[in-house]
Formats: C-alpha cells, structure tokens, sequence
C-alpha cells in the first residue's frame, strides 16, 4: 500500500478580478505521506490559503473562477479526487477523512451555539452515534486538547474563552473523526509564545496518536524547523524551493527562501547587534506580474538578460529537493553534473 494520503498534482486557481484575472495558485504539485508534515511558508499573498481552500473545496469553480489539476485523497479503502470528484463524495470526507483548522477562531466558531453542540456537528454528520456516545466524546475530545474543565467548557459560548482555548476548541473540532490529512492554516500566529508551544506540542502528539498528515501554513520559519519535515515556499502562487527541514535550512538555493531565512532576528546579547536583512521591494501584483521570474525584480542575484526573459520551470535539484531558479547552480557553486549533492 502506497504511503501517499494527499497527492496534488498541477493545481491552479485564478479569480477573474476587476484589475484582471490573476492566478493566485500556479501548477502546484506535491505528495503528504502518512504522518508526515508539510509546511507551506512564503509572504502573504503567495496563495497558501487559496490551495488549501481549494483542497478542502471551500474555493470552487465558478463564472469567476477557475480551478485546474487534481489532489488524490486516499483514506482507508476510500480514494476521491477532492478537486472533480461529485460535491456529495467530497462532503462525505470532509470533517472526516480531511479537515482544516482555519486562520481566526473567532470567526470561524458560531457565537449562538455551545461548544459541545459545535465539536459534536462532525460526529453527527459523519459518525453513527448515540447523543451520549457523542457527548462523551466531545468530553473526550476536550480532554485531548487539554481543556482543564471539559464539562463546563462544552456547555461554554465561545465568547466565553480566550484566544488560546478557541484555539484549541478549532483543534477538537478539526480531529473529532481521526482525520487522515488535517490543514492548519497559521493555528497559532495570533497566540502569545507560549500558548504558541502549547499548542504545537499538541499537534505533534495528536499526529503521532492520530497517524494524521499535516500541511501547516506559516510565516514563521522558527515555527518550521519546530514542527516540519518538508518545506514548500512559495512566491506569487508557485513553489520556488521544495525541501526537507534539513535540507532547505542548512542550504537554501533559491535566492528568495535565502532571503526569508536570512530575515529571522537571532537573539543576540552583544552591544552590537547585527542588522537584519530584509528583501528589497514587495510581493508583485498578481495583476500585473514581471515577465521572467515573478522573483526577478527583488532578486540580488538577477541576470537581466536571462531571469526576465524566460520564466523558469521547477527543477529537480537532488531526488528529494525542487527549485525554481534559472541561476540557482551559479548562485549555489553547483556544476551541472554535481545536482545529486546540492
Ligand atoms: N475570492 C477571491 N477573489 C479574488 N482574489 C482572491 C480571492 N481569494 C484570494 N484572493 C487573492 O489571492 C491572493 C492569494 O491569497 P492567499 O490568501 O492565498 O494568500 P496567503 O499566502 O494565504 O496570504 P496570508 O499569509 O496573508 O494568509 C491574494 O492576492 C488575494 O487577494
């Protein structure tokens, strides 16, 4: 048996928009294995939520919209392409067999129902239980996620809890089935630090309990290295570098993920502190993007007569790593027939 859950496979997305039509999501392809996580990081505006949305067929097509590829899910004897499978099979597994912890509890929690009602919808829907079977299980769930007082917090509002215990309450509600693939889309960006810890020690455990894969959407690279095995940056909706944790922090080879490595502050006790580096320039409108490289215009490596001429194709850089960068072997010291060690 195969141990790929989620295989996507050229997904693109574009919106018909009033400055044009701009694709958010460009010829995306990667494969999660059980268990594995996979971390989505680039700036914002670089199309991680739009994917995800669109594994999760919360984004479909529509007069403005458009959606090519496929993404295999396979889940115990089930396997459906969640982008041109029925809208009915899709329903089937999602909450299920997949499921996503969105951006903002707070918006994604229904004010006017209790909690327990809310974690309990999914078991409902997808499992053949009894109201106490179900109740219990909420009791359960809120346990897992280390809710002190399970009891009182299902009969909770979620106006009622702060920002970490929402948090958590999204976290119970995304893995009240056992999911095989969860999304978490930044779960922890708006928490304080050590809320932050918390919960990603919560994560991990669950998965290892769970067998779960994850795709976990970042900024923060420190987050990365905490949680991840594999890195997919991404830039104006396409995957520049795809790489092991390993790999992409002890060399990165596609000048952007360089500089967002090179960007994170060190904690530094000396007088001197030294001075963060910061890519030139913003993220390009979708609208209006550079020809070439969409990377071209903020690259400190650019070639002009190459990088804004052709747009480059994702490359295999070793069997395990991907870039996009028509100069990433003279930027890296890599000669064509040593790519196997880059
Ligand atoms: N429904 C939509 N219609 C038109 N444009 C959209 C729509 N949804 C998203 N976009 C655009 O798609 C682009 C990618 O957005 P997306 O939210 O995926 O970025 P992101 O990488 O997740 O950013 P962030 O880290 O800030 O969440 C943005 O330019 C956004 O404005």
């Amino acid at each position: 048996m195969s141990d790929t859950v989620l295989d996507v496979q050229k997904l693109s997305v574009s919106f018909a928009t009033a400055k044009g039509t701009i694709q958010p999501v460009r010829d995306v392809s990667f494969a999660l294995k059980r268990r594995e996580t996979l971390a989505l990081v680039g700036e914002s505006g670089s199309g991680k939520s739009v994917a995800s949305l669109t594994l999760m067929r919360l984004i479909s097509r529509s007069a403005g919209c458009a959606i090519s590829g496929s993404a295999r899910l396979t889940a115990g004897e089930q396997s459906l392409d969640l982008l041109n499978d029925d809208i009915r099979k899709i329903s089937s597994v999602r909450g299920d067999r997949i499921s996503m912890i969105f951006q903002e509890p707070m918006t994604s929690l229904n004010p006017v129902h209790r909690i327990g009602d809310q974690i309990g919808e999914a078991l409902y829907f997808h499992r053949n239980l009894s109201r106490k079977e179900r109740g219990e299980k909420v009791l359960h769930l809120l346990d897992q996620v280390g809710i002190v007082n399970p009891a009182r917090t299902a009969r909770d509002y979620p106006h009622h809890l702060s920002g970490g215990m929402r948090q958590r309450v999204m976290i119970a509600m995304a893995i009240a089935c056992d999911p095989d693939v969860l999304i978490a889309d930044e779960p922890t960006t708006a928490l304080d630090v050590t809320i932050q810890a918390q919960i990603l020690d919560l994560l991990r455990k669950l998965q290892e309990v769970n067998n779960m894969a994850m795709v976990f959407i970042t900024h923060n690279l420190g987050v990365v290295a905490e949680i991840a095995d594999r890195v997919m940056v991404m830039y104006c909706g396409q995957v520049v570098e795809d790489a092991s944790v390993m790999d992409l922090f002890r060399r990165p080879l596609m000048p952007y993920t360089q500089g967002l490595l090179s960007s994170i502050p060190a904690i530094s006790l000396s007088d001197e502190r030294p001075k963060l580096y910061s890519i030139p320039g913003n993220v390009p409108d979708l609208a209006k993007l550079p020809s070439g490289c969409a990377f071209a215009p903020r690259c400190r490596y650019v070639t002009e007569s190459l990088c804004t001429a052709r747009e480059p194709e994702v490359e295999l850089a070793t069997p395990t790593r991907r870039v996009r960068c028509l100069n990433w072997r003279t930027i890296n010291n890599v000669d064509d027939g040593e790519s196997n060690e880059a």
